[in-house]
């Protein structure tokens, strides 16, 4: 088994992200080492424990585990009072270690008890879903969800270690791989032409899950984020290129509840298109760049509107609403990541709300006002 190691260069807070097929087992000591003398706990997703709890355990041995019920309203106020509560009776203190076990949902929750649990303890993040692999387990931003809109709540707060073990990939539903591929696509769109090239030809192997295939995308993918996250740690500058499609996408969340109807992913899939069309109406993207990245996809069978989405809707100006709450604001600005191309995307804050709302108004699916 080969591994690939990425290393997140931070300075005193730098780690280690360990990819490929048996990752698991093959960190066993490093992760024990991290742990060392303190107090470790588990946070899984009650479904991830089901199905791969022995995995991690041969090689934690016998450890608190807190489970949470699987789903996006898991990152909210009472899940997290809940887990503290939980963690604070396992006697954690600032050298314990919390294992974040499961998707982006728990990776999230977990990395925000871990941040304020005393005001931070030790923190290593397992990922079990495409999503979380190529994207969610890096670069320390961590929440919960608030009434007011998504990852509201939260700290920049970064892991020790993460761990990417393909091979728990296996049991992901169809559905997950697919909200997963979409930041995949994220990072071939925001600066790689050449990546996203190669997944219009490879994305079906991604998708059944070729090892190699798989190992390619995420590793290209980490590399890209540990490149931006380290030249921006706190989204100052670059890292907001992060996030391209999610202004749109955490509207479109946001509108259709908590409750599985929309994933973070496909929400991301239906913002990156229309990210894309936005740019194209204002005349800084050919159209022949967004009809491409419309057309892959619904190749890969992804949405690219409210209309290919059966639980996403609103009106432009409950969207529009939304995507003023989005913490990338400032002075009461929206700011937006557009592209000027495939491979080329930019970070402005030069955008006029009138305008937006009549784009918005436009797009296939929106609700009349
Ligand atoms: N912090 C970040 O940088 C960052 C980046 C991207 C997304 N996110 C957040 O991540 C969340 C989405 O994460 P997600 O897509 O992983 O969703 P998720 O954590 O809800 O997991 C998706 C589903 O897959 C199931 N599952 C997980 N692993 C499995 C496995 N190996 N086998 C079978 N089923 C499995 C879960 O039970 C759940 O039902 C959102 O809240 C999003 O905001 C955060
Ligand atoms: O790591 C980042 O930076 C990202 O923006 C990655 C996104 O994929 C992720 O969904 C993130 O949680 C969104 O951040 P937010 O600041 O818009 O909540
Ligand atoms: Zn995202």
């Amino acid at each position: 088994m080969t591994l690939t190691t990425v290393n997140v260069a931070l300075g005193p807070r730098s780690y280690d992200i360990v990819i490929g097929t048996g990752a698991l087992s093959a960190t066993a000591e490093r992760l024990t080492g991290i742990i060392g003398k303190g107090q470790p706990a588990i946070i899984a997703d009650e479904k991830v424990w089901g199905l791969h709890k022995d995995a991690l355990l041969a090689v934690t041995g016998d450890v608190p585990v807190i489970t949470v019920p699987s789903g996006e309203a898991s990152k909210s106020f009472a899940s997290y009072e809940r887990v503290m509560e939980a963690l604070l009776a396992a006697d954690l203190g600032r050298d314990g270690t919390i294992i974040a076990f499961g998707g982006g949902v728990v990776g999230d929750l977990a990395g925000f008890c871990a941040a304020t649990l005393k005001r931070g303890c030790q923190f290593v993040q397992v990922p079990t879903t495409l999503l979380a692999q190529v994207d969610s387990s890096v670069g320390g931003k961590t929440a919960i969800n608030s009434a007011a809109g998504k990852n509201l709540v939260g700290a920049f707060y970064q892991p020790k270690l993460v761990i990417i073990d393909t091979d728990l990939l296996k049991t992901l539903p169809e559905r997950e791989l697919k909200a997963g591929y979409a930041e995949v696509l994220k990072y071939g769109l925001l600066g790689d032409e050449v990546f996203f090239g190669w997944l219009e030809t490879a994305y079906k192997d991604i998708l059944e899950l070729d090892p190699l295939a798989v190992t390619r995308a995420i590793e290209t993918s980490c590399r890209e984020k540990a490149r931006l996250v380290a030249a921006d740690e706190q989204e100052a500058s670059v890292r907001a290129l992060l996030n391209l499609g999610h202004t749109f996408g955490h509207a479109i969340e946001a509108e259709a509840g908590y409750g599985g109807d929309v994933l973070h992913g496909e929400g991301v899939a239906i913002g990156m298109a229309m990210a894309f069309r936005y740019s194209t109406a204002l005349g800084r993207c050919p159209g022949q760049d967004t009809g491409r990245v419309e057309a892959h996809l619904k190749s890969a069978g992804m949405p690219a509107s409210l209309a290919d989405h059966p639980g996403a809707k609103g009106t432009a100006e409950a969207l529009l609403s939304w995507m003023g709450q989005d913490k990338k604001n400032v002075g009461g600005r929206l700011k937006l990541i557009l592209a000027r191309g495939i491979g080329d995307t930019y970070i402005t804050d030069d955008v006029d709300p009138d305008h937006l709302l009549s784009f918005l108004k436009q797009e296939p699916g929106i609700q009349p006002s």
